[in-house]
């Protein structure tokens, strides 16, 4: 099953009569309502796996619901009186919250200008499901210790039933010696004492052990999903990345697995202990005095509700404060992040404004939740004492008509403490089981996430039989974020064994998309990418990048870690003489020997302490020391000066011969040695063949050859 839930847009908060409309749908009468605080819902009648989620239902249910809406707005329909009253608090928070327990919730919005209902958006792209079967595979191998706390948890909301009793019994001693005055006082309460001192201290040590327990469960369970979610989402596809942003990733493995982390405990620890203790205290109560629980029944109810209410609301003011200071943190991050770019426009102050705004508002919004949880305590703290007070005199009475001893009112005051206490949790855990499923639900939503591509598996061609040629066969591609947009069209290419063909044209034209697609980061929507013959989707990924290709992009990208670390990526079980050779051969080896520290070198956040040009020579030499037999660049010199590009180039020379390569190129200058140049136009090759060729055609790369020229000159 799912709802509707429907949000209004409006910025006045001023209330309105509740409107109301009816609507039929799959012959069930509706009956839907709404005011200016905006939340207008609907059941969702199908009652089906959210799986199978029949979202043309929803969309014929959306129509009803809004030809009904348009129709009552016009006809200025009113709800009844009774309807009304509840409609502002009761239906709205009840709906919502059961609307939100459930995994797939559709929202759309109510614009009172217009009387419209907006479209509601997917629920798949609001709620992703939690999936209990998931979890359990993480519970399951800590099954003996979630056990042990469960019973341990019980056993200490067991006897912190008995010690309001037993402190009733010491003061029923106590207050015999006052009133008799026989024996000894200390042999008298000798015996409750320490049977109330063996309870304590029992009590104390059920309580450490489940705590201890628990938190061992909730921290290898919390372990074992980072674990899992960072495989997980390293094995995704290069389209999943496209689509989603880093930082929301990150979010997941952090803050929504500790947010899981958390509510789970606390569901499992005072869930079980509140759920008992409430119950059996309430037994406890109605045990010593009826009278009293009848009157206590009453009021207590009501005061944990609205406590939990105005609780509700602090939650939500501290989340929004807690959601400022991220904004807050945000800015900080990405100009910190980004200092080069702030210094070098000069933008220290604006960046620095920027950020005391969002610190100002996050400290007026605490400030705010400051004063709200005062008075929320002070009141708290009345209203408590006010309990304690009516009780006594409540007790008292009954007490002069003998209905009950001293003991006895002092068990009913700490046992309906207890009970307090127990009811105000299990009202915060609601919110917490809700926060908590909702957290999980995003972490498992990943988890179970499989790559259309995947990370190995299929057939390896042995190192002395593959020959190097590929062939781009009729390819048509569009990315998997831009599905009308189709970058390549018909694209047919060979690159023949040890031969260097260089792909040229307008920037955009799609030249990175073909490397892109030789590494297999996507497949092609048609056509087919061969390696020696062999379609490249039934080899096994993880060998084509591995060891087949070499990939040198623009912008290398390394790693904080030293130099020798960096280049032994591309190899991992790679010796110290292996690594200096593959750094010889990209003319990196004496850059790197000048260092103090020579390989040994740590060369900063994503390389930030090398030269454009030292970073691409390691990057040549990351990529050499698997020694791969096919080689793509690109683009690996465009982003360097004259000298840097000089040096590059000459190791870019020795390193491609007697390989595959397939060079990407913006300065055609760097490719006029190459075997073979293709313009790449419209998604599809327009011309090829070699320099000469090309010039004497007079065509596209004769243009772009000449406009580079004269663009040289200037
Ligand atoms: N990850 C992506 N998701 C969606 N569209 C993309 C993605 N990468 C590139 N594109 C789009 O595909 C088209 C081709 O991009 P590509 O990077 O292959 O061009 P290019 O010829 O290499 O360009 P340049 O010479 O500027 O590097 C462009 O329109 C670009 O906006």
């Amino acid at each position: 099953m799912f709802y509707l839930l429907v949000n209004n847009n409006v910025s006045s908060r001023t209330a309105v009569p509740l409107r109301t409309f009816y609507f039929r749908f799959n012959k069930t009468r509706y009956l839907r309502s709404y005011n200016s605080y905006g939340t207008v819902w609907t059941q969702h009648p199908s009652r089906s796996n959210c799986k199978l989620c029949p979202c043309n239902t929803l969309v014929r249910f959306w129509h009803q619901a809004r030809r009904a809406f348009r129709k009552a707005a016009e006809q200025k329909l009113r709800a009844p009186k009774t309807h009304q009253a509840l409609g502002f608090v009761v239906g709205p928070a009840v709906l919502t919250i059961s609307a939100r327990l459930y995994s797939c919730v559709a929202y759309c919005q109510v614009d009172l200008n217009n009387n419209e209902l907006s479209q509601p958006t997917h629920p798949h792209e609001t709620e992703p499901e939690f999936s209990w079967t998931v979890l359990w595979k993480f519970l399951r191998p800590q099954l003996l210790a979630l056990l042990g706390a469960v019973v341990l948890a019980f056993g200490a909301a067991i006897l912190n039933i008995q010690i309001p009793l037993m402190l009733g019994d010491l003061v029923n001693v106590v207050a015999r010696y006052m009133r008799d005055h026989i024996g000894n006082y200390l042999n008298e309460v000798k015996r409750p004492a320490i049977k109330l001192l063996g309870l304590y201290g029992l009590q104390g040590l059920l309580t450490c052990g489940y705590i201890v327990l628990l938190s061992r469960v909730g921290e290898h369970v919390a372990a074992d999903m980072r674990k899992t979610l960072f495989l997980s989402l390293l094995r995704q596809d290069v389209a999943f990345f496209d689509a989603n942003k880093t930082g929301q990733l990150v979010n997941r493995l952090t803050s929504d697995i500790q947010e899981f982390k958390s509510s789970f405990k606390l569901v499992i620890s005072q869930g079980l202990r509140s759920t008992t203790q409430t119950a059996g205290c309430f037994v406890s109560l109605y045990l010593i005095s009826p009278k009293l629980t009848g009157l206590t029944l009453v009021v207590m109810p009501c005061l944990v509700g609205a406590g939990a209410l105005i609780g509700s609301f602090l939650r939500r003011l501290s989340r929004k404060a807690q959601d400022q200071v991220a904004r807050a943190t945000g800015v900080a991050d990405e100009a910190l992040g980004n200092v080069r770019t702030v210094r070098a426009f000069a933008m220290e102050n604006r960046e620095a404004q920027l950020y005391s705004a969002e610190v100002d508002k996050s400290c007026d919004m605490n400030e705010a939740l400051g004063m709200g949880i005062a008075v929320f305590q002070g009141l708290s703290n009345i209203v408590l004492n006010c309990i304690v007070l009516g009780t006594i005199f409540a007790g008292g009475a009954l007490m002069a008509g003998d209905e009950m001893t001293p003991g006895d009112l002092m068990s009913f005051l700490v046992a309906s403490q207890t009970v307090q206490r127990s009811m105000a949790s299990i009202s915060v855990l609601f919110g917490q089981v809700v926060r908590g499923m909702s957290a999980g639900s995003r972490v498992f939503e990943y988890l179970t996430l499989e790559p259309t591509i995947p990370l190995n598996g299929g057939a390896r061609i042995p190192y002395h039989s593959l020959v190097g040629r590929i062939h781009f066969r009729d390819i048509s591609f569009s990315y998997p974020t831009r599905p009308g947009h189709q970058v390549l069209k018909n694209f047919s290419l060979v690159l023949p064994p040890c031969k260097t063909v260089a792909i040229v044209g307008e920037s955009g034209g799609g030249k990175s998309t073909v490397a892109a697609l030789l590494e297999r980061f996507y497949d092609p929507s048609s056509g087919v990418v061969t390696l020696d013959g062999l379609d490249i989707r039934t080899l096994d990924p993880s060998w084509l990048r591995g060891q087949a290709i070499g990939f040198i992009n623009q912008e290398p990208v390394l790693f904080g870690t030293s130099v020798m670390e960096n280049i032994r990526f591309g190899k991992p079980e790679a010796t110290d003489a292996e690594v200096i050779s593959a750094a010889k051969q990209a003319n990196a080896h004496s850059f790197i020997s000048s260092f103090p520290d020579g390989y040994d070198t740590v060369v900063g956040e994503r390389g930030v302490t090398l030269s454009g040009g030292q970073k691409q020579r390691i990057a040549i030499a990351r990529a050499l020391i698997k020694n791969p037999s096919i080689l793509i660049l690109d683009e690996a010199t465009s982003a360097l000066d004259a000298e840097s590009e000089r040096v590059v180039q000459e190791a870019l020379d020795r390193v491609t011969s007697g390989r595959t390569v397939l060079i990407i190129a913006h300065r055609l200058s760097t490719i006029q040695g190459a075997d073979l140049i293709c313009v790449l136009s419209n998604g599809s090759v327009t011309e090829a063949g070699t320099h000469s060729e090309l010039l004497k055609k007079g065509g596209l790369y004769a243009d772009l050859t000449q406009r580079q020229r004269t663009e040289g000159k200037k």
